[in-house]
Formats: C-alpha cells, sequence, structure tokens
C-alpha cells in the first residue's frame, strides 16, 4: 500500500558544505517545496536580540521558538525566499556570521530545538519536500525516502565562504572565516540533542574536489534510482 505523507529528500552536513545551493537547485528541479531550517535557528537568534532576550535565557527562547511570526516568501528576484520577522524584511540580516555563531548556540538548546520541531515538519507538503539542515535525516524526518550528507574539508568551506561574501561586496577575512567554521562544527557535532552526523543510511558525499553541478548530477541520480523523478 503506498503511503500518502510527502515524500522528503534530506540534506545535512556542516556549514558551507553547499546544502542550500543544492537544495535551491534540487527543488527547482523538482518542482518540490523546500525547508531551510538553519533560517529558523538564525531567525529565533535574531528575535532574541530584537527582544533583549540573553542566549542562555532557555525558557525566553523556548517561548520565542515556538511562537516565531515568520513568513517565507517567494518573491525574492534572485529565487531566494524573502523572510519577513514580525513585519520586518530579514532576508540578509540572518545570513551574517555573527547571526550564523548565535544561531548555532541557540541550536545546542533542547527545549529551543523541541519548540522548532513540529513548524519544521508541517513543510512536509505534495508534491514532496527538500529539507536542508543538520538533523534532517535523523530527526526531523527519520523515515525520508532519499538521505544526502554533503561534507567538504574546512578549508574549503572556509574558502567557499569567503569567496561568498567577497562577490557580494562585503570584506571578509579567510583566517576568521576559518575559526569560525570550526568552532561552529565543533559545537554543531558535539551537542547532546541532535548532533550533526549522517543517518545511518545517508548517501554521503565529499564534494571537497566536486563542482555544484557535479554534486547536483549525483543527488538527481540517487533521486532517480528511488524513483523521484
Ligand atoms: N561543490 C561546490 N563547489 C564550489 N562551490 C560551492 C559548492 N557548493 C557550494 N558552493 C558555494 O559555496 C558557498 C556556500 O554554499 P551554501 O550552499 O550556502 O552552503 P551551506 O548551505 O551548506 O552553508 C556558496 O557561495 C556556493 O555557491
Ligand atoms: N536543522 C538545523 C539547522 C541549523 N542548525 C544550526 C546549526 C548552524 O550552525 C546554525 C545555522 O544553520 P545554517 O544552515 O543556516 O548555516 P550554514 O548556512 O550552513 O552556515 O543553525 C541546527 O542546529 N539544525
Amino acid at each position: 500500500m503506498s503511503s500518502l505523507l510527502p515524500p522528503v529528500i534530506t540534506v545535512d552536513g556542516p556549514s558551507g558544505s553547499g546544502k542550500g545551493t543544492i537544495c535551491r537547485l534540487l527543488a527547482n528541479a523538482l518542482g518540490w517545496s523546500l525547508l531551510d531550517s538553519g533560517a529558523l535557528y538564525r531567525l529565533t537568534a535574531v528575535a532574541a536580540r530584537h527582544h533583549g532576550v540573553s542566549l542562555d535565557d532557555v525558557e525566553s527562547l523556548q517561548v520565542m521558538a515556538a511562537h516565531l511570526d515568520v513568513q517565507f516568501l517567494s518573491e525574492s528576484a534572485d529565487g531566494e525566499l524573502k523572510i519577513i520577522l514580525e513585519g520586518e524584511e530579514v532576508t540578509q540580516t540572518i545570513r551574517t556570521e555573527n547571526v550564523g555563531a548565535d544561531a548555532s548556540v541557540v541550536a545546542a538548546l533542547g527545549p529551543v530545538r523541541q519548540a522548532l520541531l513540529q513548524r519544521q515538519r508541517d513543510f512536509a507538503q505534495l508534491p514532496g519536500l527538500i529539507a536542508d539542515g543538520r538533523d534532517m535525516g535523523t530527526v526531523v524526518f527519520p523515515e525520508a525516502c532519499l538521505k544526502i550528507y554533503l561534507d567538504a574539508s574546512a578549508e574549503e568551506r572556509a574558502s567557499r565562504r569567503y569567496n561568498q561574501l567577497i562577490s557580494k561586496g562585503l570584506s571578509a577575512s579567510l583566517e576568521d572565516i576559518l575559526i569560525d567554521i570550526k568552532s561552529r562544527d565543533d559545537r554543531d557535532m558535539n551537542r547532546t540533542v541532535a548532533p550533526l552526523k549522517p543517518a545511518p543510511n545517508a548517501v554521503i558525499l565529499d564534494t571537497t574536489k566536486m563542482t555544484i553541478e557535479e554534486v547536483l548530477e549525483v543527488v538527481l541520480d540517487e533521486a532517480k534510482h528511488k524513483g523521484l523523478r
């Protein structure tokens, strides 16, 4: 008997491994919707700053995460979702390295993760969902029909992030980015709740020497083998 649950493809991995890029391309190729779960942790961190809530005030952070007033609008010119938090556009604000570091701190708190769990699962709608994050295949969508884990060396990921910032006209230090990436890896992989790790049945891709096109081709092939396209 076939399940009525929408199919889900999960893409997990560390910062700069290419999850966001591959997920956007996959969602376009398959015509499925997209969950950027990292944005929810980033938004919780930004909301905390807006409301003067300290990043160690677990109870207030949990309430904030459970009641995040956020809209994802597919209106942005570059195909990225426009993100509105409490009526204010924060599409660019949430992408800074500082917010990423705060998000990683907030994301280590079990009650915050619990508060965001159902909101993430609600993104699964027909014809299907591409879920981008750290624990998509292990915790949020353990029944996903295809699980991908993207990786790359910390040096390659830092260099990708550096080029990304420079191409946006922002100043950046490769050395600082590498330090930040390593400390975020350490926090994300070694926390007690939902640590970053491949699901037992995940397809693991080391993308250090792969182009975006090559990664996409492998993932689309895997989707084809599963009868998803
Ligand atoms: N395989 C790849 N080779 C080279 N650059 C890549 C690759 N995958 C992603 N990138 C680039 O690296 C940067 C970070 O990718 P992104 O998708 O934001 O990573 P993540 O979502 O995992 O943090 C982007 O500028 C993207 O274009
Ligand atoms: N499902 C998720 C997604 C993100 N997080 C945390 C861990 C990350 O350091 C931050 C920010 O995630 P995000 O995917 O936006 O960050 P990168 O684009 O990979 O740099 O949130 C998480 O714990 N679980």
